[in-house]
């Protein structure tokens, strides 16, 4: 019996004292051995603090820059949107290494090795482990899987954004504006101005968030918007706690923000199961659950034709909550970005309207119309440049690399700073703040002296899958309001881009809209 209490205290001991050996490393080798490995090889940042890492700096400069507002006229929004980057870069050069808590991240912002590390094939640049209120927000979806499991995903949804299915969505994104545009010009006639101030950024997200709903998932609007109310929720704690160092285990803890956090995704997923069980008793009398991108997921519960295993209907949840979320806060952000910089650049506004009626006239555009707005595409490839709503790319290396002439190892991140290299005088010349969308004249890969300088829907095999859905559904909304109103900034907007996940005016975008007929 003695005998048996010993081997139980040793083997006890043993695994505290291994246990205690992993934190040791964690909280004092690594930092020390990286900063070591990074320094030899010339590249430095601040200094590392124990458990919080760079987080306290992070949350402290950008606290500060949150207080900052910017001249309306500037669009050198890193200093507002990612301060500790540009302050770091400043200090220790173009990479620089700094701690997420105990987590070592190298700063690049060299495109061609951005282009490296995003192009990889093999998966060995993959996504972070992203935090579990992130993860619940966004479900367990395309973004986020890594290796084989992306590989069978991104095969079994990429034919939902084939030109052929998007073209067909056009007219309900159409359908979905114009009521938004009427309801826009009833309000403003009965205006003793017939003028009226629209907050901007509430009217998109409601509007991409109709378009997604009914042109991706072809839902029923009541069950949708529970669901996307819900996830709006969820955005706001993961806003709050994005910049908190995180403590594995404690996403389990009943605290108050986990219990929010738990009944907020148990309405979203009661939402989607209602969405996806009426589908299922509509399903069309070819068997066939439909075009959009539901009605692919759900069809490869049936069918099984290329080889690769068939979505579950958790899988189909999961990718539904991403597509909610990747689908329209992005897209929202695109058109305040560009309705705010056409409300500054009204030579601009009138070129596009010109452009407009002469392609489209009064009528709803369809694929054809959209694809010779050739000034529109210019405008909102300018928007997605110095305002992109995706801020910064992040990857960790899953073995050892070798990265230009860096030895990057195994478990290191790498955050590539999408607004910082999007402003970068080295790759757009003297006028990277301005607003100049003549330099897309000549296509994207000519508009800079790196033809992968524009990151906004990233690059290689993780690009942005939904791409094409954005620029058509972007050209189509402003198509229709360049059609019916004209618009100015109104005086109290205040210009305080802010990351909150996606890049966001901190206190809205008011704008006087005027109908262009009464
Ligand atoms: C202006 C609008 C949009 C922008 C700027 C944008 C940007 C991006 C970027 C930069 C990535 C790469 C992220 C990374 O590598 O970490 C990405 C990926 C993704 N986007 Fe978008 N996006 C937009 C619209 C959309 C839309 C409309 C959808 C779906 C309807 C969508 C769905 C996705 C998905 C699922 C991924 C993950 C792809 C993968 O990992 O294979 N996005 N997006």
């Amino acid at each position: 019996m003695g005998y048996l209490i010993a081997i139980a205290i040793v083997t006890f001991t043993i695994m505290m004292m291994s246990k205690i050996w992993r934190v040791c490393v964690i909280l004092f080798w690594r930092p020390y051995a990286m900063t070591r490995h990074f320094r030899k090889q010339g590249v430095i940042g601040p200094p590392y603090s124990l458990v919080s890492g760079s987080l306290h700096d992070i949350k402290t400069m950008m606290k500060d820059a949150r207080n900052m507002v910017m001249d309306k006229h500037s669009n050198d929004i890193t200093q507002r949107v990612l301060p500790h980057y540009q302050i770091w870069s400043s200090l220790y050069g173009e990479r620089f290494l700094y701690w997420y808590g105990t987590e070592p991240r190298i700063c690049i912002s060299d495109v061609e090795l951005a282009k490296e590390i995003l192009s990889n094939k093999f998966g060995f640049y993959a996504k972070p482990k992203t935090r579990p209120s992130i993860v619940t927000m966004i479900g367990e979806g395309l973004a986020i899987v890594n290796g084989v499991e992306w590989v069978r995903r991104r095969r079994i949804l990429n034919p939902a954004f084939s030109m052929d299915k998007l073209k067909v969505m056009i007219s309900r994104m159409a359908a979905c504006t114009i009521s938004m545009l009427e309801e826009w010009k009833k309000q403003a006639i009965e205006t003793k101005e017939k003028s009226k101030k629209i907050e901007m950024t509430e009217e998109f997200r409601e509007l991409t968030a109709n378009i997604i709903a009914h042109t991706a998932f072809g839902t029923s609007f009541v069950h949708g918007r529970e669901a996307f109310d819900a996830q709006t929720q969820l955005h706001k704690h993961c806003v709050a706690s994005n910049s908190d160092v995180f403590i594995p285990g404690t996403q389990y803890f009943p605290t108050k923000s986990n219990i929010e956090i738990w009944k907020l995704d148990r309405k979203m997923k009661k939402s989607l199961q209602c969405i996806i069980e009426s589908r299922l008793q509509n399903s069309q009398s070819d068997c066939s659950y439909g075009d959009d991108l539901l009605g692919v997921m759900m069809d490869t519960e049936k069918t099984n034709d290329h080889g690769s295993k068939k979505l579950k209907m958790n899988e189909i949840m999961d990718e539904c909550k991403t597509f909610f979320f990747a689908g329209h806060e992005t897209t929202s952000n695109l058109l305040n970005w560009t309705v705010f910089l056409l409300s500054l650049h009204k030579d601009w506004q009138d070129k596009l309207r010109q452009e407009v009626q002469q392609i489209c006239g009064m009528e709803i555009p369809d694929a054809d119309m959209l694809s010779k707005l050739k000034m529109v595409n210019m405008v909102l490839l300018e928007a997605l440049r110095l305002y992109c709503p995706a801020i910064q790319l992040e990857r960790v290396a899953s073995q050892d690399m070798k990265l230009g002439n860096l030895i990057i190892p195994q478990g290191t991140c790498l955050t590539i700073p999408i607004t910082m290299i999007h402003t970068s005088k080295k790759y757009w010349g003297e006028d990277a703040n301005e607003f100049n969308p003549m330099r897309f004249i000549n296509g994207i890969s000519k508009a800079s002296n790196h033809p992968n300088a524009l990151l906004a829907f990233s690059v290689g095999p993780r690009n942005c899958i939904g791409q094409n859905f954005a620029m058509l559904e972007a050209k189509t909304v402003m198509t229709l309001i360049l059609q019916r109103f004209s618009w100015s900034l109104s005086s109290d907007y205040e210009h305080a881009p802010v990351n909150n996940l996606t890049l966001q005016p901190q206190h809205g975008l008011p704008i006087i809209i005027k109908p262009l007929q009464l």
